[in-house]
């Protein structure tokens, strides 16, 4: 690996904005550094947008190969069934040496490393979008030719933007329903705790204000204090206060049920998502 590698993301939509944007702005890549290809201008636009105005290129005009071409680390960003195509019709173009990270959710090291050719080094990662503003969760795992100094790699870009776990290929899955879908479940939650103020009476900025701190400020609590969520919880429920008031009624509509549910169905389909 060169000291000031090339990052470029075949397919620069929402993941790879949100993950390029981060490492735009906490330093680890200048936006000389990274790169970006997509077919519409929509997609390039919005991505040079949020990453300082980084290079893209045309997919509709050789931009794919251009940008393996210039890539020391090529982050394999477009849709999940479209990474082998992608792999394939790049083959020619990519640098001998480079390094290849997908982020697709389900696609297993064994697909990527057949597509990707002989001796491909490939690291297989599942980040999330809050890595745009810092928060990143991504759980990663290295393939057969990957060498301790790719998944280092890899790690200091992921906990650039976030929190890194290196995990054993079967755990992919549950990291992709835990911390890759997970920010869709903190914003449905938030959403219904800014309208349930709302409902008790509070503008809505000032509801959705105050679920959005409180949320952060909960996890926030969890990450500094290293207490179990249930001794926090605790301390928040007086006895026959408001709070416990409250968590009865979550628990009887079935909270924890729902979010069992909710990782095993995502769990369920990053697994079946291997065979598309
Ligand atoms: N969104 C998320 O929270 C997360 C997503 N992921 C993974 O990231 C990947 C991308 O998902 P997401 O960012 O949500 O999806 P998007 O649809 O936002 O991004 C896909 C990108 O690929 C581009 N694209 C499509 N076809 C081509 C092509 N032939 N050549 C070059 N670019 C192309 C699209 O632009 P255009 O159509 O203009 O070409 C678009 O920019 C998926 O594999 C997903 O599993 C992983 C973790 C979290
Ligand atoms: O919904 C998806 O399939 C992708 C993977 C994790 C988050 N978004």
């Amino acid at each position: 690996m060169t000291n000031d590698p090339t990052i470029g993301f075949l397919g620069c939509g929402k993941m790879a904005t949100a993950l390029a944007g981060g490492l735009v702005k906490t330093g680890f890549a200048g936006p000389e550094r990274v790169l970006g290809s997509a077919r519409s201008a929509a997609s390039r636009d919005a991505f040079a947008a949020g990453t300082g105005e980084a290079k893209t290129f045309d997919a509709t005009d050789g931009g794919n190969a251009q940008l393996a071409a210039a890539s020391d680390v090529l982050v394999l960003s477009v849709k999940p069934y479209q990474l082998r195509e992608m792999l394939r019709a790049t083959a020619n173009d990519r640098k001998p040496e480079a390094l290849i990270v997908s982020v697709a959710a389900g696609v297993t090291l064994e697909t990527l490393e057949a597509a990707a050719g002989k001796g491909a080094r490939v690291v297989r990662v599942m980040p999330n979008t809050p890595s745009l503003v810092g928060a990143g969760a991504a759980g990663f795992t290295r393939g057969t030719h990957a060498t301790a100094e790719d998944a280092a790699f890899v790690r200091s870009m992921l906990e650039c933007v976030g929190v890194a776990e290196e995990v054993s290929e079967p755990l992919l899955n549950a990291v992709t329903a835990v911390s890759g879908s997970g920010p869709a479940y903190g914003f449905l939650f938030l959403e219904a705790l800014a309208d349930a103020g709302v409902k008790a009476g509070l503008p809505r900025d000032t509801a959705q204000r105050l679920a959005a701190a409180t949320l952060r400020g909960a996890a926030a609590m969890v990450e500094e204090t290293g207490e179990h969520p249930a001794v926090l919880k605790d301390r928040v429920c007086s006895p026959g206060g408001t709070t416990i008031a409250a968590v009865a009624a979550l628990e009887e509509h079935g909270l924890r049920r729902a979010v069992h549910a909710a990782v095993a169905a995502a769990a369920a389909r990053s697994k079946e998502m291997a065979n598309e």
